[in-house]
């Protein structure tokens, strides 16, 4: 069999693991408390979508938000990585979107049940293309920003995450092993909001890499 390349990590069939409240002005615009530890979630790899290809509004939900995120494409598998072995498990980054049915998370949260309809649907993980490792030389200090229809509405750096990435990645790693081609989504900055069935979202990285992508009902 021909070797795979984590450049189309998307279409290995990984893990993807999600970091949310990793920034204290996210946590706050939604009324959290700032973590003591990073909370985690998890998406299927069906969440994945590509540009030219829509993000699906789910039926049930009514109140569709982007998060914009830094997301981490894991080179090297690992279990209980130390912090200072981390960054030797990285290929490279891709930048995320962790669409959230917010209306539904929040009934979630209060029935005390999990995210998973919130988080994980078809299409509530569009990606950029991979972006090698050397691209970003200091992925903790990076600006990320978010447009819906040519407005900004996200614009924050990776600099105020509470947890870095290489705390992440032993972290997550001590409980979930990490395997090539999984993805880490690292956590959104403040500015989400509600979009809706044609609206166009344009994110960046930076210089880096930028993406679009259309909202369509199912
Ligand atoms: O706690 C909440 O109400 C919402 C949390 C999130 O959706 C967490 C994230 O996904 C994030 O901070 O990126
Ligand atoms: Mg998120």
């Amino acid at each position: 069999m021909a070797a795979r390349n984590v450049e189309r990590f998307w279409e290995w069939g990984r893990k993807i693991v999600c970091v949310g409240r990793n920034y204290a002005d996210h946590a706050k615009e939604l009324g959290n408390a700032v973590p003591a530890e990073p909370v985690l979630f998890l998406k299927p790899p069906s969440a994945y979508v590509r540009e030219g290809a829509p993000i699906l509004l789910p039926g049930y939900c009514s109140e569709l938000h982007h998060e914009v995120e830094l997301g981490v494409v894991i080179g090297k598998a690992g279990t209980a990585i130390p912090q200072a072995a981390a960054m030797h498990h990285v290929a490279g980054y891709a930048l995320c979107l962790d669409m959230t049915a917010r209306d539904v998370q929040e009934r979630c949260k209060s029935r005390g049940l999990p995210w998973t309809l919130a988080k994980a649907f078809n299409t509530s993980c569009p990606v950029s293309d991979f972006v090698p490792k050397e691209k970003i030389p200091d992925p903790g200090n990076i600006r990320l920003w978010l447009k819906v229809n040519e407005q900004l509405r996200q614009d924050g750096s990776t600099s105020q995450m509470i947890f870095s990435i290489p705390y992440l990645i032993s972290y997550i790693s001590d409980v979930i092993s990490l395997e090539e081609g999984d993805l880490i989504l690292t956590g959104t900055p403040k500015g989400v909001s509600s979009v809706q069935e044609h609206d166009e979202l344009q994110a960046g990285i930076e210089d880096v890499v930028t993406m679009t992508f259309r909202v369509a009902s199912r």
